[in-house]
């Protein structure tokens, strides 16, 4: 196992100002429940999102995008025929894209299949919580639905096993994110456990890696800067007026994460 490096910050800013400075256009293919929260995350961070889903158009929209998000969450036969043909087309137009395999699990085969298929058009990154990843390693996992009993610990080396198969980066997250290319791993800690208590929170955190992996050389570290954002929006969220309160706080607190990550430098 390689050494576990903690992301940092200040590597964190850099990457928010370059995706600020670019402000990418993001396609989302993503699923039913949280298509308004995924748009308003990618405004709150500075990034343009378009949901555009039919088939007759996704090719041709991913070759203008500067990024893809598939979200197989409320997959169905018409979406998931989309999201091959996007996926597809970022393959041939070099798009990156990010792969979030919502609730894979030999308890639900179809969706399993059509991730296997995905995962043959070369992923940029694959961002999911514990079991999802275990699952796409072929191991042993204890999820409920979209989300996972398993801790990240756990899955580290399937993440590992994973980037190296698809020679990709896989995030790994929850109480602690992990983020590896096979053979370095970034680590972050902190966050908040309510993110678990409102939907999306990790559906949005990977059209936030799908924004910051645009116009950058280290895909790697980018997708550990967004990672550090959610974490670090959440712990600044307010939690003290319930859960509504909280996705709402979580939206403020992501448009100013920039400031409160450069206070924290400072102070
Ligand atoms: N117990 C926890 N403590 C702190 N942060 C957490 C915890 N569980 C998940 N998170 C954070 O919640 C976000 C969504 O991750 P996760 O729950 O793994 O995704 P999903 O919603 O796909 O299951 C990430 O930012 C992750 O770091
Ligand atoms: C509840 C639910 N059901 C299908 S997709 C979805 C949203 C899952 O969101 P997240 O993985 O971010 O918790
Ligand atoms: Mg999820």
């Amino acid at each position: 196992m390689p050494t576990i490096i903690p992301f940092k910050t200040i590597d964190a800013i850099y990457y928010l100002q370059q995706l600020q400075n670019h402000k990418p256009l993001v396609h989302c293919i993503t699923n039913d429940v949280v298509q308004n929260f995924t748009a308003n995350v990618l405004l709150a961070i500075g990034a343009v999102p378009a949901m555009v889903v039919a088939k007759e158009e996704v090719s041709d929209f991913v070759e203008v995008s500067d990024s893809l998000l598939i979200n197989i969450g409320t997959i169905t036969a018409p979406s998931a025929k989309s999201m091959l043909l996007a996926v597809r087309s970022a393959m041939q137009s070099q798009t990156p894209w990010v792969l979030d395999p919502v609730a894979v699990s030999s308890a639900l085969p179809y969706r399993t299949d059509i991730t296997q298929q995905l995962l043959t058009f070369k992923p940029s990154v694959i961002r999911g919580n514990a079991s999802e990843i275990l699952v796409l390693a072929n191991q042993k996992s204890l999820s409920k639905g979209p989300d996972s009993q398993d801790s990240t610990q756990s899955a580290l080396c399937a993440a590992r096993q994973l980037a190296i198969e698809y020679q990709t980066i896989v995030a790994v997250t929850g109480q602690i994110d992990y983020i590896t290319d096979g053979k370095r791993v970034y680590s972050i800690s902190g966050g908040d456990v309510a993110l678990t208590r409102v939907t999306g929170a990790g559906c949005s955190l990977s059209a936030l890696v799908a924004a910051f992996v645009t116009n950058v050389n280290d895909k790697f570290s980018a997708t550990a800067a967004a990672c550090l954002v959610m974490k670090r929006a959440a712990e600044l969220a307010n939690k003290s007026q319930g859960m509504g309160s909280f996705a709402v706080s979580l939206l403020d607190q992501i448009s100013l994460i920039k400031l409160a990550l450069a206070r924290g430098e400072s102070a």
